[in-house]
């Protein structure tokens, strides 16, 4: 699992980017989709309408997105208290589908920064897309410079949101130079959601030694650890106990079956047992490291 977490400035398209991810394979998950669900539940209704009443709400008891807009986007203490009613309880949502779920993950969460990144963001995606094209793109749905401005208000300057993120996207183009700019992005998660960490045992330290340093000259991995180790292990049918050395990896998981072909043609085992897994955590830096030294 790896999991991008998605945000952007108010209208940039925040929702386009990541159905275009979702087209090319990653699981969608959106903070905006879970705000309109809690917006049903009936702890969440009580607490508007105790709050403001029923000028909230229809004559049928459906909250009013555009009277709620209204109150909160003009009174910072408004805001703040839905924020600290609602995104507590959207965190903690979107922590579960992430965790039970696999793969690539796409995360919108339009206050990713403003909240914290979460502990489960492994890398941070910023749509921006000047005024003049927010205003074209959002008149369909009502939205004028105003309403763009008003939704931004109180949130953290954009200059510190783009240093901080991992990767940008001008979404300044028509929609086909966009998809070009995502397939670009998705090519480089898949890189990089796949760096692996692998091992496998050698009889001497001078073979480990020998056969990590092909590996690093063939650029197949970004560095070796070699450690002695007691083994024990079964072979046709006996128990056996020797000194073996570690040699510890890094490298991409497309690698693997070439680093798998060097150790064997390199080693003194009839079966030298190699096996790796992809890193669950590591920053995005050391991943870069790894891809730029295993030549990707
Ligand atoms: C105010 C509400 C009722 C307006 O509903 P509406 O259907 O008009 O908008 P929707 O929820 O689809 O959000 C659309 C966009 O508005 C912007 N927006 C929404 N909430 C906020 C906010 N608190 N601060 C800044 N921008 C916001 C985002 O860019 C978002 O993508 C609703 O947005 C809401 O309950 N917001 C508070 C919860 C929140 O902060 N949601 C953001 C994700 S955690
Ligand atoms: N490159 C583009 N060219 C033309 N239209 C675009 C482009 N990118 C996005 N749009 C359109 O702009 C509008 C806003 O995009 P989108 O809903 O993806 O933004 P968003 O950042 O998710 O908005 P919100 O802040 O409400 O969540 C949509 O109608 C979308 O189809």
């Amino acid at each position: 699992m790896f999991v991008v977490g998605l945000t952007g400035d108010v209208g940039a398209g925040k929702t386009t980017v990541a159905s275009m991810l979702s087209q090319l394979g990653a699981q969608y998950i959106s903070a905006d989709r879970i705000v309109s669900e809690l917006w049903q539940d009936e702890d969440i209704l009580k607490a508007a309408k105790d709050r403001w009443g029923t000028r909230v709400f229809s004559d049928g008891g459906t909250p009013l997105p555009e009277r709620i807009s209204e109150i909160i986007f003009e009174d910072e203490g408004e805001y703040k208290w839905l924020c600290n009613l609602l995104h507590p309880r959207v965190r903690e949502q979107m922590e579960a589908k992430v965790l039970f779920g696999s793969g690539l993950i796409v995360a919108e969460i339009p206050l990713l920064f403003e909240n914290g990144v979460p502990w489960w963001v492994d890398f941070t995606v910023y749509v921006t897309s000047p005024m003049e094209e927010r205003i074209k793109r959002n008149s369909e749905r009502g939205w004028d410079e105003l309403e763009l401005t008003r939704r931004e208000k109180w949130l953290m300057p954009q200059e510190i949101k783009l240093k901080a993120s991992d990767w940008v996207i001008a979404n300044d183009r028509r929609l086909d130079e966009l998809r070009v700019e995502v397939k670009k992005l998705m090519v480089f998660l898949k890189k990089i959601s796949c760096c692996i960490e692998g091992f496998f045992t050698c009889g001497s330290f001078e073979e480990a030694e020998r056969i990590a340093k092909k590996l690093l000259e063939k650029n197949l991995v970004a560095c070796t650890n070699i450690v002695d180790v007691e083994s024990r292990y079964l072979w046709l049918g006996n128990l056996e106990s020797e000194t073996e050395y570690l040699v510890v990896f890094k490298s991409i998981e497309s690698l693997f079956p070439e680093i798998e072909r060097v150790v064997r043609d390199e080693h003194s085992y009839d079966l030298p047992v190699v096996t790796a897994q992809r890193m669950k955590k590591a920053s995005i830096d050391v991943r870069k490291w790894i891809m730029e030294e295993c030549g990707s």
